[in-house]
């Protein structure tokens, strides 16, 4: 049943969001539909299961919404990476660039332990920026980055291209 699924039919693009010229790519059409979600959840899952890994990281607020579930399916924990001030505890951050000036990512100190290997987790790579700020802060932390896996790529943005040390997963292609 899960193969019949053309997941690129089950995503809802919005032009001109959240600005003009932006062709936003939504994934809550994904969320809502049983079969595009154990879809999604399975395709990403069995894709990490092959790679040693000990803990499902997600960039807020999206890469949320995919992390838990695999987690979940793989019977691993999942570890929140949130922008600057909404973890509560002590944490570690990195800097990051956004389209103007930077910002920073969190983890909890104890989020992470030495060695672990993390698999990243996200709604959409587009510049890399966010994927890349978050591999960076597993490293500095003492994890070791397994793969990056998203729901969807957007190729000339060129992301690939800042990330070329890992190992990337994604399940649709846009250009932009
Ligand atoms: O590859 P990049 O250019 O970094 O863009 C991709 C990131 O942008 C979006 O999140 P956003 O920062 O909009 O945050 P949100 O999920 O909280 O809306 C998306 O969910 C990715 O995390
Ligand atoms: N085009 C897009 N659609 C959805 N989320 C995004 N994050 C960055 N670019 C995006």
């Amino acid at each position: 049943m899960n193969k019949t699924i053309n997941l690129k039919n089950e995503i809802r693009i919005i032009e001109d969001f959240p600005k003009k010229g932006v062709s936003f790519k939504d994934v809550t059409t994904i969320l809502k539909n049983p079969k595009a979600l154990k879809y999604t959840i399975k395709e990403m899952s069995d894709y990490i299961e092959d790679k040693k890994v000990d803990v499902i990281v997600g960039p807020e607020a999206r890469g949320f919404l995919f992390g838990v579930p695999i987690a979940h399916k793989l019977d691993l924990g999942f570890i929140p990476v949130r922008k600057l001030g909404k973890l509560p505890f002590k944490t570690h951050n990195i800097d990051y660039d956004l389209e103007y000036g930077t910002d920073k990512l969190e983890v909890h100190i104890d989020g992470i332990q030495k060695g672990q290997r993390v698999a990243i987790v996200d709604d959409l790579l587009a510049t890399g920026g966010t994927a890349l700020a978050t591999s960076r802060l597993m490293e500095k932390v003492g994890g070791e980055v397994a793969c990056l896996n998203f729901v969807i790529e957007l190729t000339e943005l060129e992301g690939r291209k800042k990330l070329k040390k890992y190992d990337i997963q994604s399940l649709v292609n846009y250009k932009v």
